[in-house]
């Protein structure tokens, strides 16, 4: 049976330890779970986070999005479905579950899946909510979520190391973290913390993507290092970890961006080919890093 989401959903009493059960049983049917992060705000996560999903969804695989940055969710805007309506089944138990919106952008991608609080929420109300909850919440839009089986989970998480990235980190087991830096100082900062605490938690594969790395002049063509050069390559060095790759500031990308399209469709951009080069070194990556685990 499919009705509309009730109107004002109550997060709190949703679902309580089945949710965990339920996570557990869905993960099963995710081929790769990939957290998005980044040390520091505004360097670029969603950006990169619906970017990856776009390139690995144009390359035929089906890929979810799970938008966990509750605070401030930009990822069904991105991936241009924010206007869409969530509707959800109710099972025989009596738990409801979301159905995720999706967009293959007119057939250029096999349908993405998106879930965000972005749905649920007017975009003008603000989210005032106490970690616990938004922990909560984070866990339903995995678990009461009907996500099916998908070759790839990507979950933009929110900024920072907080307690609901521990959480979820805890809940489901991740086969990867992208940490998203530009390459200044002060992010640089932020971005080995990061790392350290998706260490720390044991995900198993690791990489650093350097965005906003250079511009180049739209009037002389010059390469700009706006930020510095090489902070991310040399970050990820020192923490052992793998650098994917660099993508440039691209004014492209904002507009693309503010208008639901991912940058990555726009196939003769800079950053277009600095995406589709991260996608295909991190599915080589994932790959081998599942060889190994399985080998030991
Ligand atoms: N490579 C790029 N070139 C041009 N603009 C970019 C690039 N990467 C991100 N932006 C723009 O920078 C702004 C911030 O990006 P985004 O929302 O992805 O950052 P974020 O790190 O997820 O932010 P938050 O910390 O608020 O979650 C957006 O307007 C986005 O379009």
């Amino acid at each position: 049976m499919t009705i509309k989401t009730p109107p004002n959903l109550n997060i709190a009493g949703f679902g309580t330890d089945p949710l965990t059960q339920r996570i557990k049983d869905k993960e099963k049917e995710w081929t790769y779970k990939i957290a998005v992060l980044s040390g520091k705000g505004g360097v670029g996560k969603s950006t990169v986070a619906v970017n990856l999903a776009t390139a690995l969804a144009k390359k035929g695989y089906f890929v979810g999005v799970l938008d966990a940055d509750v605070h401030g969710p930009n990822v069904a805007k991105m991936l241009g479905v924010e206007k869409e309506e969530v509707l959800a089944e109710k099972f025989e138990d009596g738990h409801f579950e979301m159905i995720p919106p999706m967009n293959d952008f007119m057939g250029q991608t096999t349908p993405i899946k998106v879930m965000s609080m972005g749905f649920l929420v007017p975009p003008d109300q603000p989210i005032i909510w106490r970690g616990s909850l938004v922990t909560k919440a984070i866990k339903q839009l995995l678990g009461d979520v009907k996500w099916g089986s998908l070759d790839f989970m990507i979950i933009d998480f929110p900024p920072g190391t907080g307690d609901q990235i521990l959480t979820v980190t805890q809940t489901l087991k991740l086969d990867a973290a992208i940490i998203v830096t530009t390459p200044q100082e002060v992010a640089l900062l932020d971005t080995g913390k990061a790392v350290n605490m998706m260490k720390q938690m044991g995900v198993p594969y690791i990489a650093v993507v350097e965005n906003m790395s250079y511009l180049i002049c739209p009037h002389c063509g010059n390469k700009i290092d706006l930020f510095g050069e090489g902070g991310g390559e040399k970050l990820a060095q020192k923490e052992g970890v793998d650098f994917l790759g660099k993508v440039p500031i691209d004014v492209k990308a904002r507009e693309a961006s503010d208008n639901g399209i991912p940058i990555v469709l726009y196939d003769d951009t800079a950053a277009a080919k600095a995406f589709m080069k991260i996608v295909e070194k991190l599915i080589k990556k994932l790959e081998e890093t599942k060889k190994e685990k399985s080998e030991e």
